[in-house]
């Protein structure tokens, strides 16, 4: 695709740093590079040179690198030049760039929208790119690297394929179900594929939720009756004072996260109002908000006062795995012992570790029990829950020709969708390659 604008942006981050990179892309960048350095330098060969403005004088000395297309990021001949980090030169340049004739500021993200619309990399990857960018953890960051490799475009152009066969298959025996050379009952060796297939979407659409946890963080909230030692907790992990702690029952009363990097996983730790039934208005709803955020977690730390009197019911938290845990070790217990999973203290740190440990430990195995390759937006499960959908129809009315092969047009079209390629010359390909119309 070609575009008739060239597109300009600072690639690098916020300024006044050390270096500034600005990027330029489109069809004025040779003409933009020899204006301004005076050459072309040699394709990806970095050159120093004196950057001029319009009137000879110097805006800046800096790096010039030229890409040019189709061996770009982009696809289309690029610039970097690599200039001193200061807001007045940078701008000075950007000023200088954007004042050539078709040259204008790039919209966000459109350096990536030319990559993909020239073929350089598909939805996913383009995805993976921004997540990449946005990447804190250790999990994140090799989560984002892999799929911005391609390795989810790879997998579902891979099902792609196999639907286009399937189709193909079952419109040639539609449509040359007389003539001799073409196989018959093929439908059923394409029905059994369809079947296996949809088994490797099920089992790839589960790993979403490995992949959310990673993403979006494994989250863990605190509940127990007021006073034991919930927040103490919370600040104890988070190493500062984040909630507030009194020896008054009923002290917090709205939800408060920290966010924590355990061994490279993202965790989220909510603390939570006391669960208790005598409770004021505004504690109420804190409670109230407590169990509904407990019930979309992943792990629920259910603290006990060991030296207190109260237990609680730990009923309503639905299916979420519950660590129950005794606190205020450093205390004299109150003989009510109950067997917890882990004792510590907030006030000594005593057990801290362990429990920071255990968390890391199942947050880990629920990342790991997915597969290499997951989805990774919202945006391919529901167009993959779409393809299952059809794939379905698909199989169970494979009796009716036309009407499955209609369902694999549209599981195939769901997939394109996927990595942004819907394309209706392939199917022919396969039917032409396959069979010898000709004839
Ligand atoms: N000795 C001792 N006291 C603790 C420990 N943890 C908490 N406390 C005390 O217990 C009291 C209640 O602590 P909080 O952390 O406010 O308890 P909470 O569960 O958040 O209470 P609510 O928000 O009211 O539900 C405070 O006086 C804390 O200082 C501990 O490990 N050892
Ligand atoms: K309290
Ligand atoms: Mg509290």
């Amino acid at each position: 695709m070609i575009f008739s604008d060239s597109i300009v942006a600072l690639s690098s981050g916020r300024l006044p740093a050390g270096v500034a990179v600005v990027r330029v892309s489109g069809p004025e960048t040779r003409f933009v590079i020899e204006t301004i350095a005076g050459i072309l330098p040699e394709p990806r060969v970095a050159v120093f040179r004196r950057l001029r403005d319009a009137d000879g004088g110097t805006i800046d000395h800096g790096i010039v690198l030229f890409f040019p297309g189709p061996n770009s990021f982009t696809g289309e001949d690029v610039a970097e030049f690599q200039v001193h980090g200061g807001k007045a030169s940078v701008s000075a340049l950007l000023d200088r760039l954007t004042a050539f004739e078709g040259v204008r500021h790039a919209e966000a993200g459109e350096f990536t929208r030319r990559a993909f619309l020239n073929g350089k990399l598909d939805l996913p990857q383009t995805e993976a790119l921004a997540d990449l960018i946005n990447a804190e953890t250790e999990a994140q960051r090799r989560f984002a690297a892999g799929n911005a490799d391609g390795a989810q475009g790879r997998l579902y152009q891979s099902w792609r394929k196999r639907l286009i066969h399937a189709r193909a298959m079952i419109e040639a025996e539609i449509d040359f179900a007389d003539e001799d050379d073409v196989p018959g009952s093929v439908a059923d060796a394409v029905t059994a594929d369809m079947g296996i297939l949809i088994g490797e979407i099920e089992s790839h659409v589960e790993g979403f939720r490995a992949a959310e946890i990673i993403r979006d963080g494994f989250e863990v909230v605190i509940l127990g009756p007021p006073n034991a030692g919930k927040s103490s907790l919370l600040n104890a992990l988070a190493r500062r004072d984040v909630a507030i702690v009194t020896d008054e029952p009923g002290t917090t009363r709205d939800l408060l996260e920290v966010s924590l990097d355990l061994n490279g996983l993202y965790v989220r730790i909510v603390d939570t109002a006391g669960l208790r039934e005598a409770a004021g208005a505004v504690e109420a709803i804190g409670i109230e908000r407590a169990k509904t955020r407990a019930r979309d977690a992943h792990l629920v730390l259910l603290l006990h006062d060991m030296a207190g009197a109260d237990q609680i019911d730990p009923a309503g938290v639905g299916s979420v795995p519950i660590l129950h845990i005794g606190t205020k070790a450093d205390l004299e217990p109150s003989g009510r012992d109950k067997p917890y999973e882990l004792v510590l203290s907030a006030r000594t740190g005593a057990g801290l570790t362990e429990l920071t440990d255990e968390i890391a430990r199942r947050a880990k195995a629920q990342v790991e029990s997915a597969g290499d390759i997951l989805p990774s937006r919202l945006r391919h499960v529901e167009l993959l829950r779409d393809t299952l959908g059809f794939l379905r129809q698909a199989v169970e009315r494979y009796e009716e020709r036309d009407v499955q092969a209609e369902m694999l047009r549209l599981a195939t079209d769901r997939l394109g969708r996927i990595v942004g390629a819907v394309d209706v010359e392939d199917l022919l390909d396969v039917i032409f390659g396959q069979f010898c119309i000709g004839k």
